[in-house]
């Protein structure tokens, strides 16, 4: 480490005189270095990553801890309190249990922790809870553009950027540099105690007990290979839905950011205008027996460059805050993809709607809805529909809205006609499927009635792409769903498939198909295979298996980047989501429209103008891969960012 600086990486020991770091700039870089870890100090997600990551067990840590106490004279705002905290080893005891991590997020900030570290009995003022979101939104902020620095391009040097230090790499993740350092640099001060370390000899002793396997090299690891492969990234899932977080990521090279300036590159991969990462709620509700249960609900704004931030609430066991934020990205570039004015978010509650009653779910809807009702607006951010949530909901939402703001048919969208829904609405994302696969296929010289289609998942979209496939002469030869699932050579009778699931709840003892293995399916003998309901499902584990020529993704994030690379490999063309399933926030555009302009349209009308707008963007995207000579997610992607940035510059980024 910092093996730049003259030191003996073989020697590496935390107390080794030969360690002491010597800095170029008079300790411009350590300034920097140590300002923007005490800051990150500031998160109380990042010190529980640390409790978690078991940096408080080396006692070099927690001696480089008591040496940042000098940023602690004169007083520093709320931020330094955690550091105070830390130097105690009962509050880091308290950090290393799991449970704490939700707890600690909610009850920050810090000085109010009791002697005992009582979590639990803590009370918050709502002016603190506001402070420390902000605080924590913004360290957030830093830390996610700095993780991004990482995968910059390398060279694209702005005049006055810093050198890269070596040094970054002797901190945990998160804490490097873009804050600017004032001017002059105050020297460090020596620390308290006399004996703390020096923040630059901070190191894992060689031979200390860390191994291969721990995350804190794994972390670094990462990050190499980061710096050396990924020029810009974009989340994906990688195996199970509950794995989708940012840190997963598909990869745009640069050449496809098509004439943008190395400005606009920056405004990009700085990853633009996050609106809102921390609102997280917590929602207690009474069950139909009496008890009081607590679910964890998200809504994560992530981008408004090009209009209100728009995108579903999905209701599921695996809903979480890394989840969801990736989503909401995925939202941003989908409404660019679309052309339609909006930006991107996403929320969900950590549930499992099946196990709730109809009166339960009202009740969590509505508790949630007043928990981020100020929050959502018709021309900041309007939620729809997603997994496991429907136009019943949106209905609740509209309700229990309209009793803050006064009736607002425009606040959510996928809401019932009756309410204000659009004409179209409901199917508009299986249409949209179907529209794009059409498509597709056109530019292969092909049709639906030419094909065998494997649809995964029979809710709202699978059920309206499969039913309509069907009505083209589509042959859906199998279909599944968390059930079970049936085939059929011949084709499947949809509707009969449907009427059968409505009275038996099921899809198994289907008479018109033969049940099967529901894991079969993606690997079933099919033309076009069509994922509609999780992330993740296919990945390195099946994608070798996968027999069809084209996957519509239906879902969001169904193909994984290992699945992707395999499956183009074996020549298997892959429509992204981002443009498959665009079809319901391009119907929701419609819908919000239509409520604000207080004037309904008829279902030809809005099934028309969907195709108009899914076929122009197809169209869009395929010149996008004919200009960068890239396959489809690359250029829908490059469509996406581009309007991104160019709207992001328009307005002017915050500096
Ligand atoms: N609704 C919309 O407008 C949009 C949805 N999407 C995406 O499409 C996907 C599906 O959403 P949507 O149709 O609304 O959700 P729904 O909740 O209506 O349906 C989900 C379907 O997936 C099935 N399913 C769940 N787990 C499995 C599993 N392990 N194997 C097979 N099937 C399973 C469910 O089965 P069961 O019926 O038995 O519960 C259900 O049929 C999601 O990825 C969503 O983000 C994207 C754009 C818009
Ligand atoms: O209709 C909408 O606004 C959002 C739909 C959605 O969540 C999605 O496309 O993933």
């Amino acid at each position: 480490m910092a093996s730049n600086q003259g030191t003996d990486e073989s020697d590496n020991t935390s107390s080794s005189p030969k360690n002491v770091y010597k800095d170029p700039d008079d300790g411009r870089q350590r300034f920097l270095l140590e300002l923007e870890f005490v800051q990150c100090l500031a998160n109380p997600t990042y010190i529980h990553y640390l409790a978690q990551n078991r940096y408080f067990e080396d006692e070099a840590f927690i001696g480089y801890l008591k040496y940042l106490q000098y940023w602690q004279r004169p007083e520093f705002p709320h931020c330094l309190y955690f550091l105070e905290l830390l130097q105690n080893a009962n509050f880091r005891n308290a950090m290393a249990h799991p449970a704490n991590k939700v707890m600690i997020s909610k009850r920050f900030p810090a000085k109010l922790f009791d002697q005992q570290y009582n979590l639990v009995t803590l009370l918050t003022t709502a002016k603190e809870m506001e402070l420390a979101h902000r605080q924590q939104f913004y360290l957030w902020k830093n830390y996610r553009n700095n993780r991004l620095k990482h995968i910059l391009p390398r060279p694209l040097p702005e005049p006055s950027a810093l050198p890269p230090s070596s040094t970054t790499a002797l901190l945990p993740p998160g804490p490097s540099s873009t804050m600017t350092a004032p001017s002059p640099v105050p020297a460090p001060v020596p620390s308290p105690g006399g004996s703390a370390l020096s923040p630059m000899q901070y190191a894992i002793p060689s031979g200390s007990a860390v191994s291969k396997n721990d995350p804190r090299t794994g972390v670094v690891d990462r990050r190499k290979r980061k710096e050396t492969s990924i020029n810009f990234s974009l989340p994906c899932y990688t195996g199970k839905m509950g794995d989708l977080n940012s840190d997963q990521l598909f990869i745009l090279e640069p050449g496809l950011l098509c004439k943008l300036s190395w400005r606009c590159h920056q405004v990009v991969i700085r990853n633009v205008r996050v609106v809102s990462l921390n609102s997280f709620v917590e929602c207690t509700i009474p069950k139909d027996d009496g008890t009081l249960v607590s679910y964890v609900g998200f809504r994560v704004q992530h981008d408004n460059a090009r209009g209100p931030m728009k995108g579903g609430i999905r209701y599921h066991p695996e809903v979480d805050l890394d989840e969801v934020n990736a989503l909401a990205q995925l939202m941003t570039w989908k409404t660019a993809v679309a052309d339609i004015p909006y930006g991107g978010a996403k929320g969900g509650i950590g549930c499992k709607p099946k196990d709730l009653s109809v009166s339960e779910l009202e009740r969590l809807t509505r508790v949630f809805t007043q928990k981020i009702h100020d929050l959502i607006g018709v021309n900041t951010d309007v939620p729809a529909p997603d997994m496991g949530t429907n136009a019943q909901t949106m209905a609740w939402i509209l309700d229990e809205y309209s009793k803050f703001h006064g009736y607002s048919p425009a606040i959510v969208t996928g809401k019932p006609v009756d309410l204000g829904g659009s004409l179209g609405r409901e199917a508009a994302t299986g249409r949209g499927v179907v529209f794009a696969t059409e498509a597709l296929l056109s530019e292969y010289g092909k049709s639906i009635k030419d094909m065998k289609f494997a649809i995964q998942g029979f809710g709202n979209v699978g059920y309206w792409a499969s039913k309509l496939i069907h009505e083209r002469g589509g042959k859906v030869v199998a279909v599944s769903d968390i059930t079970g699932a049936v085939k059929n050579p011949n084709g499947i009778d949809i509707n009969a498939l449907f009427d059968h699931k409505q009275k038996t709840g099921s899809l198994g003892n289907f008479s018109g198909g033969d049940s099967m293995d529901p894991n079969e399916l993606l690997v079933h003998e099919c033309d076009v295979l069509i994922p509609c309901a999780l992330g993740g499902v296919l990945n390195r584990e099946n994608a070798d298996h996968v027999r069809a020529k084209f996957i519509i993704e239906a879902a969001n994030h169904p193909v994984d980047p290992e699945a992707d690379e395999i499956l183009s490999k074996k020549g298997i063309i892959i429509l992204p989501d981002i443009y498959a399933n665009a079809g319901g926030v391009t119907v929701s555009y419609f819908e919000w429209v239509q409520n604000i302009q207080g004037f309904m349209w008829d279902e030809d009308k809005v099934n028309n103008e969907l195709m108009r707008y899914m076929t122009k963007s197809f169209h869009n995207i395929k010149d996008m891969c004919g200009t960068h000579n890239c396959n489809l997610r690359m250029g829908a992607f490059t469509l996406g960012v581009n309007r991104v940035a160019r709207a992001t510059l328009l307005r002017g980024w915050e500096a």
